[in-house]
């Protein structure tokens, strides 16, 4: 068997038993979850909202259930829902709401990573739908041939976060795809008709190098502030026949650039003959969000028209400009002349519904019952068909027309984009998307560009993160230090059972997120490379495949040298398709955006010279602002005011005041807080808002959970909701005027866990525009490996450094 196939076998396998593992890892943890905490706990690790009416049912797209749930008046005194997890495209389930008992468990089909949205009893599964502050709605598809489709609602209900496998599922047919196309039938599983392989697939798999460039010499640009790189970056993306990667650290405009890049693409021009039609994904719903919005804003010249975009999926926030609702494909659909003759049975429909689930109008809030009950559902069932036979072709109606599609990787996948094809794919944040699930869009366009940045976070694995702690094994200090970041293993961190550990697989050993960035070669791209990535062996050169040996002991692996286009079987999913292509072609694949707007100069100085190798250059309009140029700050003449709002980066060094962490629960791997930290966090934030900056300028960032809440519990009472407290994984791409940082640990020991992974401390550092606080212990935190090391070093040097702001 020639080489390169023996290399798209092994990549394939290593994908495929990792994402195994992965969703295992997913749902024996919700499993455990759900089973084990009452449904108080789980609303308070923010996986569960207690307590909520079901307000309406409507109909959506597909004949879904659009199930609406509120907090009513007559248990709650207020309708806001509490701080929670729950987002658009998440699997939830509604359930009675009997207080105090623990829940139901998790279903048969969640256990065995069922896709689809099922119901028993008075439990109904389905798909987040919207959530806002107030009111949350669930999508639930009667279609299905697992549903119940009678919904026979409790009167006081909960809804619950579920495992997603419908992600992986998707993932998972997209490896599949992949196998038919690359391998031969003999090696492939056995499926359905596939394509022909793309000259792009090719290329990612490093069966063809990419083609060279076409050169464009006279682009003209849309936007005419970019800076040169971002002019040089979009010109590359243009150029590049099959991938282009952008590398944007943190404020670099990014987005902006992608926008450059996607009018260029759907406009005709000298250097682009022909208008192509371009699919926009990112990660999270968020992410696409933020495009959109940006895309949607763009002002149309007189002689242009606006561009036709369409968002499939669940847009992440319920937003108030209409643009963007009426971007979804659901309003325009709705919208459509021939969704009109739709409407009468979807109206009639609506009030079937409404009478059988006791929330119609004329229901009274009591729902039939018996025979009654049944002849209306099957008369609902006949409108259903009705309404879907009516509505077939609206959906793809508006597809075709449209120039630019807007979805997450994980909804191209679904059954509306199923016919849908594009001259290119962009993915922005690319670099926090796991391989597999960038591959369900590239299989419905000839180019692709990714957008990301790799020494920021990657995806959060939960797989790896057990394999981490079981390896140190139960109760080493260690595993805590090396456990999830809170933001997702908060979920399970504080549990006695832990999720039990999949089997192990041959991989290269453990690797050092923290080595310290001078070892790195000088070379762009090399030098900005994570170092993670050695390469496992491959399938047969140890004799056992890339995977777990006979005995269940893991080899030594053998490490062979990378030659360029080599297809490397990933070692971890955190391993991005972004970082993946810069090893397998080197920096020539990429651009680095290298002018940052967000930062004041000295914020960015750190980050830049250790992580971006001083090549991130502060733009004059940011560079030297301060927290005193905001119209609502004044300085006056008082020193302690005027030294808050003129400093850039300050230091609240707490070595030697003993202000000792405290671990959550009664074991070393819960989640760590620090009851002292957070009251100097609180005096300081007084001293901010005393000096004029609003609460909703500042955000508080900590690396872990535990302390978020213990943050939340003092600052909220005083300041609501209007100032940020969150982790730092969930600060990942915003930023904030003033942000102080919280980093909790400070221990005799001189442990710091996973605060030492520089990618995490890199978002902490560069989410601030005009004033960074530091607030931490360096007599612990100086020890955990180089870059804090060097942190400290020069924040010492560098920060107004105090010891106490007590007094
Ligand atoms: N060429 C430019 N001239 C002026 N401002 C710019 C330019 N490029 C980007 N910006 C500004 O910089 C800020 C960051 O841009 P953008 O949000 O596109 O960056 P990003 O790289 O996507 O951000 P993040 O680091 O959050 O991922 C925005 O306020 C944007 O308007």
């Amino acid at each position: 068997m020639p080489a390169k196939a023996d290399q798209l076998i092994a990549f394939i396998k290593r994908q495929r038993d990792l994402l195994n593992r992965e969703r295992d890892a997913e749902i024996e943890q919700n499993a455990l979850l759900l089973t084990n905490c009452t449904p108080k706990l789980l609303e308070q690790k923010g996986l569960a909202i207690l307590g909520l009416g079901v307000v309406n049912i409507n109909v959506g797209l597909g004949g879904k259930n659009l199930i609406e749930l509120e907090r009513p008046a007559a248990y709650h005194s207020s309708p806001l829902f509490p701080p929670h997890n729950l987002r658009p495209g998440d699997i939830a389930r509604i359930e009675e709401n009997s207080t105090g008992t623990k829940p139901k468990g998790v279903s048969k089909k969640q256990k065995a990573g069922a896709n689809t949205p099922a119901t028993s009893g008075r439990q109904i599964e389905g798909v987040l739908y919207k959530v806002s502050d107030t009111r949350i709605v669930l999508a639930v598809d009667p279609s299905d041939p697992n549903t119940n489709e009678d919904i026979d609602l409790p009167e006081r209900s909960r809804i619950v976060k579920l495992a997603n496998s419908v992600t992986y599922d998707r993932m998972e047919k997209a490896l599949n795809q992949l196998e038919r196309m690359v391998l031969p039938p003999s090696e492939a599983v056995v499926g359905r008709y596939t394509p022909p392989m793309s000259k792009l697939v090719e290329v990612l798999l490093g069966i063809s190098a990419p083609s060279e460039r076409i050169s464009l010499e006279n682009i003209v640009f849309f936007d005419p502030s970019l800076n040169g790189s971002q002019k040089s970056a979009v010109k590359f993306a243009l150029e590049s026949q099959e991938v282009a990667c952008i590398h944007g650290p943190p404020g670099t405009g990014k987005t902006h650039t992608l926008i450059e890049i996607i009018r260029q693409l759907t406009s005709v021009s000298s250097t682009n003959p022909k208008p192509l039609r371009v699919l926009v994904c990112g990660a999270s719903n968020l992410a696409v969000d933020n495009v959109l919005e940006r895309l949607l804003a763009l002002p149309v010249a007189k002689s242009e028209s606006r561009l036709k975009v369409t968002r499939v999926g669940h847009p992440a926030r319920v937003m108030s400009d209409d643009n963007v609702l009426g971007s979804t494909l659901d309003m325009k659909a709705g919208r459509s002349d021939e969704a009109a003759l739709a409407k009468d049975v979807k109206d009639e429909l609506e009030a079937a519904l409404g009478v059988l689930s006791g929330k119609g109008k004329g229901a009274k809030g009591k729902s039939p019952r018996g025979l009654e009950r049944k002849k209306m559902w099957e008369e609902v069932r006949e409108l259903r068909k009705e309404y879907r036979k009516r509505e077939g072709g609206v959906v793809e109606g508006v597809l075709n027309d449209s120039q630019i599609v807007v979805s997450t990787c994980h909804s191209s996948g679904g059954r509306q984009l199923y016919k849908q094809s594009f001259d290119v794919v962009i993915i922005d944040e690319a670099t926090q998307a796991m391989e597999a699930v960038c591959w369900i869009p590239v299989f419905k366009a000839k180019k692709l560009i990714l957008a990301g940045d790799p020494m920021q976070l990657p995806p959060t694995i939960l797989s790896l993160n057990n394999k981490r702690k079981n390896k140190q094994g139960p109760g080493s200090t260690k595993a805590a230090g090396k456990k999830a970041p809170d933001q997702k293993a908060k979920v399970g961190s504080k549990e006695k059972a832990t999720a039990p550990d999949p089997p192990p697989v041959q991989v290269p050993q453990d690797e050092d997120r923290n080595a310290d960035p001078s070892d790195e070669s000088d070379e762009e791209g090399d030098a900005m490379m994570k170092d993670d990535d050695d390469i496992p062996p491959l399938a047969g050169e140890a004799g056992t495949g890339a995977e777990t040996p006979a005995s269940g002991e893991s080899k030594p692996p053998t490490v062979k040298k990378l030659r360029r286009g080599d297809l490397v079987p990933p070692r971890t999913l955190e391993t991005t398709l972004f970082d993946r292509l810069e090893k397998m072609y080197g920096p020539g694949i990429k651009r680095l955006l290298n002018v940052q707007y967000r930062m004041n100069q000295k914020i960015a100085e750190f980050p830049s010279k250790v992580i971006y190798h001083s090549k991130l250059r502060s733009d004059k309009s940011v560079a030297s602002h301060l927290l005193d140029d905001l119209p609502n700050t004044s300085a006056e003449d008082d020193d302690e005011t005027q030294e808050v709002l003129r400093t850039p980066v300050v230091f609240i060094d707490t070595a030697g005041s003993e202000y000792y962490e405290r671990t959550e629960g009664d074991h070393d791997e819960g989640s760590k807080c620090n009851e002292n930290e957070a009251m100097v966090v609180k005096k300081y934030i007084t001293r901010l808002v005393d000096s004029g900056v609003l609460p909703t300028q500042i955000a508080v960032i900590t690396p872990y959970q535990a302390q978020v809440t213990l943050l939340a519990s003092i600052l909220r009472p005083v300041y609501g909701r209007d100032m940020e407290i969150g982790t730092v994984d969930g600060m990942q791409g915003r930023e904030k005027d003033a942000v102080i940082i919280s980093l909790v640990r400070s221990n005799e020991k001189r442990e710091v866990g996973f605060l030492k992974d520089k990618r995490r401390l890199n978002v902490a550092m560069t989410r601030a525009k005009r004033h960074l606080c530091i607030i931490g212990d360096s007599s612990t935190v100086q020890h955990g490996g180089l870059f804090l090391k060097k942190w400290m070093v020069w924040l010492e040097a560098n920060a107004d450094v105090r010891y106490d702001i007590v007094e």
